[in-house]
């Protein structure tokens, strides 16, 4: 007979429990609600109104209509399973969640707290935890309470934790288990503070931690897991536990994130995305989401639930035909200036380089962080062969993968008790692969044996306390997980929520200021620029509220994301916008060169025409080379000849020389015939003159031979005496003299000439020889000499003439020789 714990509800088996019929453990469960502090009301409604701006899946109040997934029985199911299990299709099985919004249950940590402070079963982190052995796997007996009141074929002992077959006068040890603890009631609590608490709170502080049911089909697996919202199972306790951890540790800031997996058929499917490919055990987790409270939580049960595959068989009308895995990834560091942090979450805080603008959410510091994984696991059940070929099927791929776990147990149990380090089959399925990490000791395991006390089911409940058993004797060795920074996702937030709000201070710069970019931007480009802002503000916001921390855990937070937030490890919307704009702004760049380059392109000759010219411009050097060349052999041939061929600007360059020494000569010619003409003049003149001579000498001698000369000298006060040689020597002397002065300005050279022929009006205006003497002639008529007849030469100087003058003031030449000598003269 079963035995019940003292002090606990005894609870009935009921294993088909309807919404309506309210069971003990619901009425306690409403009692527990009633006690809920008046906060809970407010948040409850408050949180009605949130929409979670980044979640990638709605929320809706339906249940979700899910597709087939592959491979998955032909078979009509009795009930969906979002239907059974969320208590609308089928009310004879117990739902895991209510279907109304999950919003309308227990949607915050202060609710979850408060109801369940002081109670054993979770949520309270002040409660005592239980000490466990850390060495070893945790095993704990779940008996199902018997339908009607038909006897159990088990003997439960709970004082020592012993159960036995009942009838046997004396349990023998292949008929009697003890183990860690024993429970018999519907009462979820005990079990979960004795069996699942110190586990989570192990995961909690950087442990791995996996919690599984094993059992026959219909044994409790599922309700020893999941329960139902009148009496929680172990994950959802695991969850408010998890949060209520949070909000007890101020100390550290948490990083949520849930993935829910199935293996079925020995194929790993996301449970929440039906429609994607298998995941590989390698990849591991599939899709996962990151959680902020325990409304996204649900979210992320209810819809895995829902895509889980169950079926209805022989023994149970909603079987899971498949195991399942729900896992818990918590990351946490250290916070690093708790009084800061605090003020930072409740009002903002001032960021360096931010314009002095408040940015929400906690500062992350610390390089330490601690990542864990809390697996819990709900088994596939192990079965007979069944009538129905797909059951059958199924059935042996669930046998076939608890029968290697079986394996793989006693391996490891064995291999810890004699010491060897024999082979463990954990490639043998699937299950125990994605199992390895843990049974292989890294991971605090505890393990929730499910038996159907039912009398037909003695050799499977047999089967399933030997299972125990052999567990009980793996060693354990889980270590904590501190992760470098970038290996962790809260610090990949981290580092994105500070180059976002250094991007955004840059812009908001730029918005204050605008460049010369800024201001050439088109209007379109303008709002692409503010859309881009504010999705970075949203974006920070965004990614500030997934970090958890004790005050914004339960704060009642409208903004906090209720839903699942599906990680994006790829580049966030802001990124991706930001891309695009670079993207466009380089594509409007490109074109601009390229406009450019075409414009620059048609302004240019044809390159027919370059060619064109080029060639012709070579042809010419190539034809003024040759000439050059020919030139240079002539004057090489023919040194000092001129050459018979010049090029055209050499002979222009000469003709030039050539035009100007022509007309040099010209001008030398028309001076040489003037110089010509006035020599004719002058000879001319000089024989008119040589016969005046000659005339005045027959005078003067014949004045002589008459006395005349004697006369007058004896008449005149000065005594007049002929200069030796006479007139004729006196002419001869001034010719000379004339002759020199000639010479002093006779012109040798061209130049010279061309000077005075410059002076053409003074060339033309010299006075022609015969107009120089008037006065001077005669005056110098003073110098002739003459010749006395005595052959006494005596010689007139000027001095003489002047005197003449001087001393009588009335004889001159003219007065002694006339005018009409000069007129003779100039006839
Ligand atoms: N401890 C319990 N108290 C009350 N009802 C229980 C208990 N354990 C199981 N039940 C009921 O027994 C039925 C079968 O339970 P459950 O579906 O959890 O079995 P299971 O081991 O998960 O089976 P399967 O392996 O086929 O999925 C359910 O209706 C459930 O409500």
């Amino acid at each position: 007979m079963a035995s019940t714990p003292a002090g606990k509800r005894p609870t009935p088996f009921t294993p088909r429990v309807t919404r309506s019929t309210a069971t003990t453990s619901e009425r306690d469960l409403s009692a527990r609600l009633a006690r809920t502090p008046a906060p809970v009301s407010s948040i409850l409604s408050s949180t009605k109104k949130y929409k979670a701006p980044l979640s990638m899946e709605s929320r809706t109040r339906k249940p979700p209509t899910l597709p087939s997934v592959p491979g998955s029985p032909s078979k009509s199911r009795p009930t969906s399973r979002a239907g059974s299990r969320m208590g609308t299709a089928s009310p004879a099985l117990t739902p895991m969640f209510p279907q109304h919004d999950v919003e309308d249950s227990v949607v915050d940590f202060q609710s979850v707290g408060v109801d369940l402070t002081g109670d054993e079963h979770g949520g309270d982190v002040t409660f005592p935890i239980p000490e466990v052995d850390v060495g070893k796997v945790m095993v704990s007996v779940r008996v199902r309470p018997q339908i009607r009141s038909v006897p159990t074929a088990w003997t439960v002992l709970p004082n020592e934790n012993t159960i036995h077959l009942s009838g046997t006068a004396a349990p023998t040890p292949a008929n009697k288990f003890t183990f860690d603890t024993i429970h018999t009631s519907s009462y979820t609590g005990q079990l979960y503070t004795t069996a699942a608490r110190p586990h989570v709170h192990a995961f909690m502080s950087g442990y791995n931690a996996v919690v599984f049911a094993y059992g026959q089909t219909a044994s409790g697996k599922t309700y020893t897991l999941s329960g139902s919202d009148e009496e929680p199972g172990i994950i959802p306790r695991a969850i408010r536990e998890i949060f209520a951890f949070i909000r007890a540790t101020p100390s550290r800031e948490y990083l949520l994130r849930c993935s829910y997996l199935e293996i079925y058929n020995e194929t790993i499917h996301d449970l929440l995305a039906p429609g994607a490919k298998t995941i590989e055990i390698q990849g591991g987790a599939g899709g996962d989401v990151v959680v902020t409270s325990l409304a996204s939580v649900r979210e992320v049960l209810r819809r895995g639930e829902g895509n889980r595959r169950t079926a209805s068989t022989d023994w149970n009308e909603r079987s899971s035909r498949s195991h399942s895995v729900f896992r818990v990834v918590c990351e946490s560091r250290e916070r690093g200036d708790r009084s800061s942090c605090d003020d930072d979450a409740s009002t903002g805080r001032q960021t360096p380089g931010y314009g002095g603008r408040q940015t929400p959410g906690p500062r992350l510091r610390g390089s330490s962080v601690q990542s864990s994984v809390l697996s819990l696991i709900d088994l596939a059940g192990s079965e007979k062969a069944t009538s129905d070929k797909e059951r059958t099927k199924e059935g042996r791929y669930i046998n076939t993968s608890l029968l290697t776990l079986g394996t793989v147990i006693s391996t490891l149990a064995e291999n810890a008790a004699k010491g060897k380090s024999d082979h463990i089959p954990y490639r043998n399925s699937k299950l125990t692969r994605m199992l390895q990490p843990s049974l292989a000791g890294n991971a605090r395991i505890s393990v929730v044996c499910t038996l159907n006390p039912d009398a037909s089911a003695v050799g499977e409940s047999m089967s399933t306390l030997q299972f125990a058993r052999r567990i009980k004797g793996v060693h354990l060795n889980a270590q904590k997980k501190e992760i470098v920074d970038t290996d962790a996702l809260i610090e990949r937030y981290r580092k994105e929520i500070e180059d976002l709000k250094t991007r955004l201070a840059e812009r908001e710069k730029e918005a204050d200021a605008p460049s010369v970019r800024t201001r050439r931007l088109s209007a379109r480009e303008q709002l692409d620029e503010s859309k881009a802002m504010t999705d970075l503000n949203s974006r920070i916001k965004q990614l500030t509220k997934l970090i958890l921390t004790s005050q914004t855990v339960g704060s009642g937070d409208e903004s906090r994301p209720g839903s699942p937030v599906k990680i994006d490890f790829d580049m966030s919307p802001y990124q991706l916008q930001q891309e695009l704009l670079g993207a466009r702004l380089q594509i409007e760049s490109q074109s601009n060169q390229i406009l450019s380059l075409e414009a620059s392109l048609a302004a240019k000759p044809a390159l027919s025409d370059i060619d064109e010219d080029k060639d012709k411009m070579i042809a010419d050097q190539a034809q003024r080379i040759r000439e050059l060349e020919g030139v240079t052999r002539m004057y090489e041939e023919k040194l000092g000849e001129a050459p018979q061929f010049v090029p055209e600007e050499l002979e222009k360059e000469w003709q030039t020389k050539l035009d100007a020494e022509r007309r040099v000569v010209a001008e030398k010619d028309a001076w040489a015939k003037e110089l010509v003409r006035q020599l004719e003049k002058e000879k001319k003149m000089r024989l008119q003159l040589e016969e005046e001579r000659k005339a005045l000498a027959a005078f003067v001698s014949k004045f002589d031979s008459l006395g005349l000369g004697l006369l007058s000298a004896a008449s005149s006060p000065v005594k007049v005496m002929p200069s030796p040689g006479g007139a004729s020597a006196a002419f001869a002397g001034r010719r000379e003299a004339r002759q020199q002065s000639a010479g002093e300005t006779s012109f040798d050279s061209p130049m010279r000439m061309s000077l005075d022929l410059s002076m053409s009006s003074k060339f033309g205006a010299h006075p022609s020889l015969l107009e120089q003497t008037p006065e001077e002639d005669w005056t110098e008529l003073g110098d002739v000499s003459f010749e006395t007849e005595g052959g006494q030469e005596s010689k007139w100087s000027s001095r003489v003439g002047k005197g003449l003058r001087v001393a009588s003031g009335k004889f001159t030449p003219r007065e002694i020789f006339g005018a009409s000598v000069k007129e003779n003269v100039r006839s």
